[in-house]
C-alpha cells in the first residue's frame, strides 16, 4: 500500500464538545488505482485531503506513506517530494506562463530530476495536451480546462507517485470533465500512480476503480 490511514481523528472544539469531521478512520490506497471519495458539501472531504497531503495535521491517528509515518518523514519533506496536489481553482500563478508554473515545484523538490528541467516541463505539458504555443502563454490566457491540465502537469513535475485532487472538475463542463477523467485513468493504469479524487461528481466517481463515501465522519466503501 502506498498510503495507509490508521485510526485517524480530526475534530473542531465547539465549546465543551468535540465536533468530529473524521472519526476513527482506517483506509488504504494502492498504486495503479484511481479512487474517488464522494460526500455531501461539508462532509469533510477537503479536510481528509488536507490531512493526507500534510496541509493539516490530525489530533490523533497516523498516515503512512510506503509504510513510513509522514510525521517521521517530515510534513514539508513529504509534501515537496511525495505528493502532487490539484485544486478546483487550479491555483496557478496567473502572470506566469504554463511552462513556468510547471517549473516551480521542480525548483523546490529534493527529488532527483533531469538537468534539462525546461524540456521535461514542455514534454509533460505536451503529454497532458498542452502544446508548445499554449505552454508559452500566460495561464490567465488559457481556458479553465487548459488551466486544469497545466495544474495536473505541475502535480506530476516532481515525479511523485501520489496525486491528490480536490474537486478537480468542479469548474469544468461535461466534455472537459471527461477529458480530465481520462487523464486520471491513464496516470493510474499506465503510469502506476495512485490518484485520489475528492468530488461531488457522480461521473468522476463512477469511472474510478473504487469509490469511498464520507458520511458523518465515517469513510466507507460506497455501495
Ligand atoms: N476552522 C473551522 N472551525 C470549525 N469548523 C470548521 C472549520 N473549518 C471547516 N469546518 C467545518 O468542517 C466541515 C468539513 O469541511 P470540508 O471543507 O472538509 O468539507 P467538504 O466535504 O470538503 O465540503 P465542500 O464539498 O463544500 O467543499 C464543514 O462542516 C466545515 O464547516
Amino acid at each position: 500500500m502506498i498510503l495507509e490511514v490508521k485510526d485517524l481523528n480530526y475534530y473542531y472544539q465547539d465549546g465543551e464538545n468535540r465536533r468530529f469531521i473524521l472519526k476513527d478512520t482506517n483506509i488504504s490506497f494502492e498504486k495503479g488505482k484511481y479512487y474517488a471519495i464522494l460526500g455531501q458539501s461539508g462532509s469533510g472531504k477537503s479536510t481528509f485531503l488536507s490531512l493526507i497531503s500534510a496541509l493539516d495535521t490530525p489530533q490523533n491517528g497516523s498516515i503512512l506513506f510506503n509504510g513510513q509515518d509522514i510525521k517521521g518523514i517530515g510534513y514539508d519533506h513529504y509534501r515537496r517530494n511525495n505528493v502532487g496536489i490539484i485544486f478546483q481553482n487550479y491555483n496557478l500563478i496567473p502572470t506566469f506562463t504554463a511552462v513556468e508554473n510547471v517549473l516551480i515545484p521542480m525548483s523546490i523538490t529534493e527529488n532527483p530530476l533531469p538537468d534539462d528541467k525546461l524540456n521535461v516541463a514542455y514534454n509533460l505539458l505536451d503529454y497532458i495536451g498542452i502544446g508548445k504555443s499554449k505552454a508559452d502563454r500566460r495561464v490567465n490566457q488559457l481556458s479553465g480546462g487548459e488551466q486544469q491540465r497545466v495544474a495536473i502537469a505541475r502535480s506530476l513535475a516532481t515525479n511523485v507517485e501520489l496525486i491528490l485532487a480536490d474537486e478537480p472538475t468542479g469548474n469544468l463542463d461535461e466534455d472537459m470533465e471527461q477529458e480530465i477523467i481520462a487523464i486520471f485513468k491513464k496516470l493510474a493504469h499506465e503510469h502506476q500512480k495512485c490518484v485520489i479524487v475528492v468530488t461531488h461528481s457522480q461521473e468522476v466517481a463512477q469511472q474510478s476503480d473504487q469509490i469511498f463515501q464520507l458520511k458523518k465522519g465515517v469513510l466507507t466503501p460506497y455501495e
